[in-house]
């Protein structure tokens, strides 16, 4: 057989491989959205997807091996967090750059007045490492840069080395001495308690859309604001493969809602596929000028997904829901299957 051929076999494998990794991504996002859309409480909602490990187990191993095999030498969203985070915020001036931007303006002090101690607040130089908190990790991609120490959680770790945790229940606890909870991380099967005040980076890389329901999406970004010190970044991640203008009005109001809990948009990127987002930590809420104060923050977390109209398919023994045939044809560039593919 002639060598093309071969390579024609093999990329049509790959392919098929891509297509059956993302298909079980997008059945676990769909089957949430579906129940929730039907006007299940998304509290039952979730509870019934806790109880399914098998199924979660399968979406962990799938994620794991597209991130790492599929997109191995695209994964622009551990980059860019990377370059946020160390490059540009805590190492290339951007912190200095904020706190003396907020002095000069009067706008927030330079230091919190709300935190009881000083430790609670980043202040530059940054003279450890950046302890960074990757919220739905799965095989936690932040492990092999040096200046970074991540403590990595996921509702279904896919490696060892990241901790069991449901964000929507973990508490957040008062803790000044930030060894304690770093023990407790060592001796805990499944984190409970995080500490508040504590982490430099948050990181919600495409989790959030994982999430049926608004107000679970802003429970996640409310625990990282409680998670983060002042000056802290929290960074965000979400797919979107339209050009920039087209979900500009969802990126507006994402950010209208975190400035009612006391983050400051500072980063902003449209890659190809993703939307690529930091936000600090300030003592809120943010001011945004034009703009009228928000009855219902939560609300505003919404994603194009959740505008769709579900049918159910599949009347089997397990009810598939797919989005309607004309939802697909406009919007479907918003899902997985547009996430990049490299052969
Ligand atoms: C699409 S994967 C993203 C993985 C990784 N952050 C990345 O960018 O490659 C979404 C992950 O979020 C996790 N997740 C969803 N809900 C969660 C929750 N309530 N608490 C912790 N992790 C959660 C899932 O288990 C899954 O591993």
């Amino acid at each position: 057989m002639a060598c093309s051929e071969n390579d024609d076999i093999s990329q049509f494998a790959i392919k098929r491989e891509h297509h059956r990794l993302v298909q079980i991504i997008r059945n676990v996002h769909e089957h949430l959205r579906y129940a929730y859309k039907q006007g299940h409480d998304a509290d039952d909602v979730w509870k019934a997807h806790c109880s399914n490990l098998s199924e979660r187990q399968e979406y962990a191993q799938a994620m794991q091996k597209l991130a790492t095999t599929m997109w191995a030498r695209n994964n622009t969203r551990i980059e860019w967090c990377l370059e946020a985070c160390s490059r540009s915020y805590f190492s290339g001036g951007g912190l200095e750059y904020w706190i003396k931007k907020d002095a000069k303006d009067k706008k927030t002090p330079s230091f919190s007045t709300s935190c009881d101690t000083f430790n609670f607040t980043v202040v530059p130089p940054l003279k450890e490492n950046i302890l960074l908190l990757d919220v739905g990790s799965c095989y936690n991609p932040f492990r092999c840069f040096k200046e970074i120490v991540p403590i990595a959680i996921d509702l279904t770790p896919a490696t060892p080395d990241v901790y069991t945790c449901d964000f929507l229940k973990v508490s957040v606890v008062t803790q000044e001495d930030s060894r304690w909870w770093q023990n407790q991380l060592i001796s805990t099967e499944e984190v409970k308690e995080l500490p508040g005040n504590t982490f430099h980076v948050v990181i919600l890389s495409l989790v959030l859309e994982y999430l049926p329901a608004p107000h679970q999406r802003w429970t996640f970004c409310t625990k990282a604001y409680q998670l983060l010190q002042y000056n802290g970044l929290l960074l965000i991640i979400t797919p979107d493969s339209k050009h920039q203008n087209k979900n500009a009005l969802m990126i507006k109001n994402w950010k209208r809602a975190l400035a009612t809990l006391g983050f400051q948009r500072i980063l902003y990127e449209k890659q190809t596929h993703l939307h690529c987002m930091g936000f600090r930590k300030v003592e809120g809420p943010v001011i945004l000028k034009g703009l009228p104060p928000v009855d219902d923050p939560a609300q505003l977390l919404y994603i194009p997904q959740d505008l769709h109209n579900y049918n159910i398919l599949n009347a089997g023994e397990k009810n598939i829901a797919v989005e309607r045939k004309e939802d697909e044809d406009n919007e479907i560039s918003a899902s997985f299957l547009e996430l990049p593919f490299e052969a």
